[in-house]
């Protein structure tokens, strides 16, 4: 099971089922590796935005199937399409349940996921759990992004910035520079500047003020100068997107959406100097709106590999996929260079860095927390499980 996208909107409380979220890529890729067939168990939606109420015992048929060794596997639907899966109620005990009556283990191997969900904390109340390979490794080395080399830079850009700006403000204290891009630039320079961006929402500005405040002194946040305006969000259209310079930003003028950092602005001082003097790089950041406005993001990978001898983090679902798309070569020297580190999740970094500690991740935390009691648990389960180990 894992989580895709985010179906479930935190303003409007509804969730909204799309293709795009579903799991069948990842299934498609699981097959492919390991040469066995998955199956996507369907369940009934309601018609009133809460997405799948419950596993119903349809599921039993395939658990039947698994055990007969018929199929190789079963991967739940969107986990973030379940009404559960991010409820703090009724919905969220019920899910949980009915999620721990699947298996009889549970392996949390999604660094990516730091938010306790039913199923990436919760559940670990329920059944024996343990932490994945891939979810040890990448604990073991944010570590050495809590001890960086000075200077330390880290580059956060992207589109999730509601969970994105409450770490910002502890991350700032432990950098010696902050760059910003993405939609989180935007609201920062709409909170500086006082000028509009198309996009950028009031509430989000409010949150951003803190930011702009706590740099009047300290003067961390690197600003990239130049910045790419577009009039449309659908297409890269020649005449209909242009280069702004934050040097003309008047407070009340308005701009259209602002998709991407112009190249040009890691190239000239400070960012420069600063990407180039660094020894720890972390960077979680896809600064342009992807996959039109590619330009910036490029240029920012380039700019950082040139710093031969500087730790390199990235991180983040997107970051990454950005990084492999853009430089395929490069991505795959850094996989095996000791230079460079790649972590699947980028606001997970964040969080940890804001935490100061890996174990303090209050998914670690169910983990380490069901180790100590899991004899007693997994004794107790039994009634629940119906399952096969996932
Ligand atoms: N200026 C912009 N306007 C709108 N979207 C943007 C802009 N800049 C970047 N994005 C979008 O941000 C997304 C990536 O941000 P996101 O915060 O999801 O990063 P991530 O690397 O997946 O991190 P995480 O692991 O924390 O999820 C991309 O889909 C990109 O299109
Ligand atoms: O799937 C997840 O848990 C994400 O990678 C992180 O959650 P978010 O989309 O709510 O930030």
């Amino acid at each position: 099971m894992t989580h895709i996208g985010r179906p479930y909107d935190k303003k409007s409380k509804k969730i909204t089922i799309k293709k795009d979220d579903s799991v069948d890529a990842v299934v498609a890729y699981l097959q492919h590796k390991l040469r066995i067939r998955f199956v996507v168990p369907q369940f009934y939606v309601g018609n009133d935005d809460h997405g799948i109420h419950d596993i119903d015992t349809s599921i039993n048929w395939l658990i039947q199937d698994l055990r007969s060794r018929k199929i190789g596997g079963i991967y739940l639907p969107n986990t973030r399409w379940f009404a559960g899966e991010e409820d703090k109620a009724e919905n969220l005990q019920r899910f949980v349940v009915q999620l721990a009556g699947l298996a009889d283990v549970y392996v949390n191997d999604a660094f990516g996921s730091w938010q306790p969900h039913a199923s990436t904390y919760h559940i670990a109340k329920y059944l024996p759990s343990y932490a994945g390979l891939c979810l040890q490794d990448e604990l073991y080395h944010v570590k050495s992004v809590l001890q960086p080399t000075r200077p330390f830079v880290a580059i956060v850009a992207g589109a999730k910035y509601d969970t994105k700006i409450g770490p910002l403000t502890e991350i700032y204290k432990k950098v010696d520079h902050l760059i910003l891009g993405g939609v989180i630039y935007n609201t920062y320079l709409c909170a500086k500047y006082g000028v509009k961006i198309k996009g950028v929402q009031e509430s989000d500005i409010e949150l951003a003020r803190g930011l702009v405040e706590q740099d009047r002194t300290e003067r961390k946040i690197v600003e990239l100068p130049f910045l790419v305006e577009s009039d449309t969000l659908e297409e890269r259209e020649e005449g209909r997107y242009r280069t702004i310079n934050i040097e003309d930003f008047a407070a009340g003028t308005e701009y259209n959406y602002v998709v991407d950092i112009d190249p040009l602005s890691f190239e000239v001082d400070p960012c420069k100097g600063v990407l180039s003097s660094a020894k720890t790089i972390f960077v979680n950041a896809v600064m342009g709106l992807m996959p039109l406005f590619w330009h910036g993001t490029s240029k920012m990978d380039a700019v950082i590999d040139q710093n031969i001898s500087a730790q390199k983090f990235l991180g983040g679902g997107d970051t990454l996929q950005e990084f492999k798309s853009l430089h395929p070569k490069l991505y795959h020297e850094a996989l095996h260079s000791p230079k460079y580190y790649l972590f699947t999740g980028g606001g997970t970094v964040l969080k940890v860095i804001e935490e100061g500690d890996p174990y303090g991740l209050e998914i670690v935390k169910a983990l380490i927390e069901n180790k100590a009691s899991s004899q007693h648990d997994y004794k107790n389960h039994h009634h629940y499980s119906n399952g096969h180990a996932c």
